[in-house]
């Protein structure tokens, strides 16, 4: 697949980070630390173009003029369960992003997702969105989230997932184009059960201990 629209950080303790969440001998504990770090990275990287604007403040040498964010709101928007795994992290930079909850999961069989929870901020509609899941697979959950923001109201939207397949990343660009998306990697493909190959398995259980 040639024309996907997406951004690979490929910042090296990102990629350092990330041989070591793929590992199979990485434990729980390892892998929820690493994920959490790697959102925070990530996120470093993804809110470089965000708007600042002149300040002043007095140095215990003198007056200084400098920056500061001009009061961008953002929410941050877990796809759960294994969103979860990534919201800590951005909130060590973003403190005062506000945080909206998406319960999908992906039916075994059909891998269609199931929506089974959600709670927005209020303000939803002015908030640039930063949707985040580790795992982009068929893409269904994702356009699944994307349309549910957008009935609420949601129009500057992101997406931020550590490894995406190909597959996933077409049908996410061919619904909705105005999404910008961000990864650590784009694998080789999706396997006959929809998991990501190479990949790093089922998120949500490594990094919650299910299974
Ligand atoms: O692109 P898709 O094919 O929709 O697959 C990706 C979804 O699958 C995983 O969630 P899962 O359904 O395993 O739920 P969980 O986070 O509760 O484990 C993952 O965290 C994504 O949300
Ligand atoms: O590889 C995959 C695909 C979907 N969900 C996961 O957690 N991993
Ligand atoms: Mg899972």
């Amino acid at each position: 697949m040639t024309d996907l629209k997406i951004n690979v950080i490929n910042h090296p303790l990102i990629q350092h980070k990330l041989t070591f969440i793929r590992d199979i001998e990485t434990g729980t504990k390892e892998f929820r630390e690493l994920l959490e770090e790697i959102a925070m990275l990530m996120a470093y990287e993804i809110t470089r173009e965000l708007p600042l604007e002149d300040t002043e403040v007095t140095t215990p040498v003198g007056p200084c003029r400098c920056k500061r964010l001009s009061g961008k709101k953002i929410g941050v928007i877990p796809i759960l369960r294994a969103g979860l795994g990534m919201v800590n992290g951005v909130l060590k930079l973003i403190p005062a992003a506000k945080v909206g909850h998406v319960g999908l999961y992906r039916d075994p069989d059909t891998l269609t997702p199931v929506e089974y929870y959600c709670k927005l901020p209020t303000d939803v509609h002015e908030r640039e969105l930063v949707i985040i899941d580790p795992m982009l697979a068929t893409g269904g959950s994702v356009v699944a989230a994307i349309d549910l923001l957008k009935r609420n109201g949601g129009k500057n939207i992101k997406l931020m997932c550590l490894v995406v397949a190909p597959e996933g990343v077409k049908v996410v660009n061919d619904a909705h184009p105005d999404v910008e998306i961000y990864t650590a990697a784009v694998d080789e493909r999706l396997n006959d059960h929809g998991y990501i190959v190479p990949g790093l398995g089922d998120a949500g259980d490594r990094i919650f201990g299910t299974k």
